[in-house]
Order: structure tokens, then sequence, then C-alpha cells
């Protein structure tokens, strides 16, 4: 079969889309194909695939998302933002986009200064395991905060704390996190990419709630912390009450990079 494929990337984080409008593609792609086209030698590379597909009355489309190693998975908060992107450059236009992802209903907005901000879930559990912080925002993360990045061993630890018994069998992406004097510096291990990304969406959204509950200074109302991935910069803005975390939004760039066809 003959594919057209189109290629992006947000903060690094780079996914492959395909417009299954017709819906043909769902049923075609299985995990190898999937694992094929992700592959960086062998196919198209990238860190995960996206369908987007037609969705019922009140949406615009729907998002499909397969990990690299051609596992289905949660959401993507990249790739949210890249598949608003696509959507726009299929001619999809809108103020607000209106989307159904694995994890629920998105709303996303093109900002003025032309990134993607995607809303997400709201989260109010969050679990302490020792000095760090289990949580899931639309996909599992456990967080890690760190002095230096460059002391960390991101793959070596990641992939341990990610194949560790509790973990083993779900699978969970592993950040470890830096506190800086204006925001947050992040790593990320991710699970079904199965290495370290250059940025994680919903790990970036993760670390920003993880770092306003350590923080003994910071308080209720609301928030905008700039997080700076391995590949680019992001920012998370909502409001904070308590342990509830409400009107959370993923801000940054969405790009494309090139469209091809593959045979498969
Ligand atoms: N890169 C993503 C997360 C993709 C899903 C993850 N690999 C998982 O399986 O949990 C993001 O930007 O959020």
């Amino acid at each position: 079969m003959k594919l057209d494929f189109h290629k992006y990337h947000g903060a690094g984080n780079d996914f492959i889309l395909l417009d299954d409008r017709e819906g043909q593609l769902l049923d075609f792609l299985t995990p190898t194909i999937v694992a094929g086209l992700c592959h960086r030698h062998f196919g198209i590379g990238a860190d995960g695939l996206m369908l987007l597909r037609s969705a019922p009355e009140g949406y615009d489309f729907e998002m499909v998302y397969y990990n690299a190693d051609g596992s289905g998975s949660t959401l993507c908060g990249n790739g949210g933002r890249c598949i608003v992107r696509f959507a726009a450059d299929l001619g999809i236009e809108r103020r607000v986009y209106r989307f159904l992802a694995s994890d629920g209903p998105h709303e996303a907005v093109v900002t003025p200064a032309g990134d993607i901000a995607l809303g997400m879930q709201d989260v109010d559990q969050v679990h302490r395991v020792g000095d760090d912080y289990e949580l899931n925002t639309g996909s599992p993360h456990y967080l890690r905060f760190v002095d230096s990045l460059d002391a960390v061993d991101v793959v070596g630890q990641g992939r341990a704390l990610r194949r560790s018994a509790p973990y083993r069998e779900r699978g969970i992406n592993v950040n470890f996190v830096r506190q800086t004097a204006d925001g947050l510096e992040i790593a990320t291990y991710e699970r079904g990419v199965e290495d370290e990304t250059l940025a994680c969406g919903t790990g970036v959204t993760a670390a920003a709630i993880g770092s306003l509950l350590r923080d003994a200074q910071a308080g209720d109302g609301p928030f905008h912390i700039p997080v700076r991935a391995r590949g680019g910069a992001l920012s998370v803005t909502g409001e904070r009450r308590g342990d509830r975390f409400t009107d959370l939004q993923l801000i940054g760039p969405a790009t494309f990079v090139f469209s091809g066809t593959i045979n498969c």
C-alpha cells in the first residue's frame, strides 16, 4: 500500500500524521507497520504516529495515537498540539478546535504568537513516592526533581524506573526536572519509545503541577510556568485550588517538517 504521510514536531517530539477521514487506515495499521514507519533507520522516523479521523457531531476530528514501538497509547500532549496544526493545514479552520482523544474531549487554539495552546484534563490526584511524584495528565508520569540534569543518566535511570516492579506491566514516563530561577528544565524517558525524547507535553504538564506541590510558598490561583525541554520551550498555565488543577493549557510550537509517500 502507498501511504501519504506528513511529518510534524512539537519542540522536537516528532510525529507521523496520517489523514484517515475516510476511515480506511485504522484496521490496516498493525503494531508492526506502525513500528516500521516510526523506525529511524528503516522507516520515516518518529516518536509516534497519529491518525486524524472523522468524529461525531460537535467535534472537528478524532485523534488516535500510537507510540513508536507500535503500542496504542494514552494522550500525547505534543501530538495533540501537532494534530491541531495538521488539521489547520488540511483546511479545517476554526477559532477553537474541538477534538476527541483517548482521555476525552480537548479544545485548542492557535495563539497570537502562532503557538498551539492545548486544553488538558483537570488533575486532582498526585501520589508521593518518597521524594518523587506520580500523576496522570492524560498519560502516566513519574517526576523526580533534581539539582542538575547534566548529572542524570536519563536513559539509564529512566529505563530502570520504568521497568521496576510497580510499572513493568502498565509502563510509565519518567521525567527528571530541575527548578530554575524562572521556571523548569526537564528531560523525559518515554514509555513506548523506550528512550529519551526531546520533549513530552504531558510530562511538561505533570512537571508544572509537581513544582507547585513541592513549593511551600506556592498558593492557590492562576499560574504560568515556562518549561525548557531538550528540544524547545513550552509553558503550562492553569488554576490551582489546593490539590486540584483546572483550566490547564499546554502551550508551545507545532511545526510542519515534510510530506511524502511510503510503501508499506
Ligand atoms: N510525547 C507525548 C506522550 C506520548 C505517550 C507516552 N509515550 C505514553 O505511552 O504514555 C506527550 O507529548 O505527551
